[in-house]
């Protein structure tokens, strides 16, 4: 039996290329679509679907969790609306693969503990590019041997959050495995503010946002003599969907919250 999706953000650049990866995936079901626009309409109504995506379109998340049975919900959204969705979803016992970057660590604790009392699987993976899972995991390898590191992640102009949710979830597994570091000279000061970058946990995060970049990050770790560059580049959405599908099949046998794709890669 196919597996029931719902999909919120379906006009977005990720919630597009997802409704088409679920369309044209022989196992997968678009059942309905969550938006904050278009009540009552079909996604064939709106521009730039298919006519034979006759899939109703939700701005309510309860009418629509109610009279959907659905087994899967994907999020690719903005983060305080897939916040809400991801609760509702969890307490609808609706497995949620969430990609919306964004969340703060209070919440993911709130979600994992709700899916851990609702026994419903949840993933929630800042980058689903299989590349960019492994760039993370080298980085974290790396970081054992070079304790001096900085991230610098490029993106699109109409990103929302800085840093991105991949820089931040590279930061915290480079944090796992060296000991923590204040960068840089003891007495350095921005003569321009954020000259430096973010600070997390003394490693330096630096986001560039530019028309004509997708989705891009260097780190670059650095000790006497040498430096050593891990970077992953997305060139399209395209990129992201083979991560998704593999979680829409494995977030179905779980019941617990996990976050980040290397956990299940
Ligand atoms: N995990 C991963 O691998 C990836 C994650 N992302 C993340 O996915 C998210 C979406 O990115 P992207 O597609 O580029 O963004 P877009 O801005 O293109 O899409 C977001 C969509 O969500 C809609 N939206 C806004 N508010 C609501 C709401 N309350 N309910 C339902 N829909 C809503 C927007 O509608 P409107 O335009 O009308 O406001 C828009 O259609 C971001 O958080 C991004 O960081 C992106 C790429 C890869
Ligand atoms: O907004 C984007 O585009 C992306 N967002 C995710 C993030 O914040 O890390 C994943 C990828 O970098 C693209």
């Amino acid at each position: 039996m196919a597996i029931k999706i719902i999909v919120a953000g379906p006009r977005g650049r990720m919630g597009k290329e997802a409704v088409h990866m679920i369309h044209n995936t022989e196992d997968f079901a678009l059942t309905a679509c969550l938006d904050h626009k278009n009540e009552g309409m079909k996604l064939s109504d709106l521009e730039a679907f298919q006519d034979d995506l006759n899939v109703p379109v939700y701005t309510d998340i309860e009418k629509c969790f109610s009279e959907q049975q659905a087994d899967v919900f994907v999020d690719l959204t903005v983060p305080e609306a897939a916040y809400k969705h991801t609760k509702a979803a969890l307490n609808h016992q609706i497995r949620p693969v969430i990609g919306t970057t964004g969340y703060t660590e209070e919440q993911l604790e709130e979600l994992k503990q709700l899916a851990k009392e609702k026994q419903t699987g949840c993933i929630i993976a800042p980058n689903f590019a299989v590349g960019a899972v492994l760039m993370m995991k080298f980085a974290k390898m790396a970081a054992s041997y070079f304790p001096d590191v900085e991230i610098i992640e490029k993106h699109h102009d109409q990103k929302l959050d800085a840093p991105s949710g991949t820089a931040k979830k590279t930061a915290e597994l480079i944090q796992e495995a060296r000991s923590p570091k204040k960068q840089g000279h003891p007495d350095e000061e921005e003569t321009i503010p954020g000259a430096r970058g973010g600070d997390f946990d003394g490693m330096r995060i630096h986001s560039m946002r530019l028309p004509g970049l997708v989705a891009h990050q260097e780190i670059v770790f650095g000790s006497a003599g040498q430096t050593l560059t891990i970077q992953h580049d997305s060139m399209n959405r395209a990129s992201f969907m083979d991560g998704v599908k593999e979680c829409v099949y494995q977030v179905m046998d779980m019941d617990e919250l996990i976050y980040g794709l290397e956990n299940i890669l």
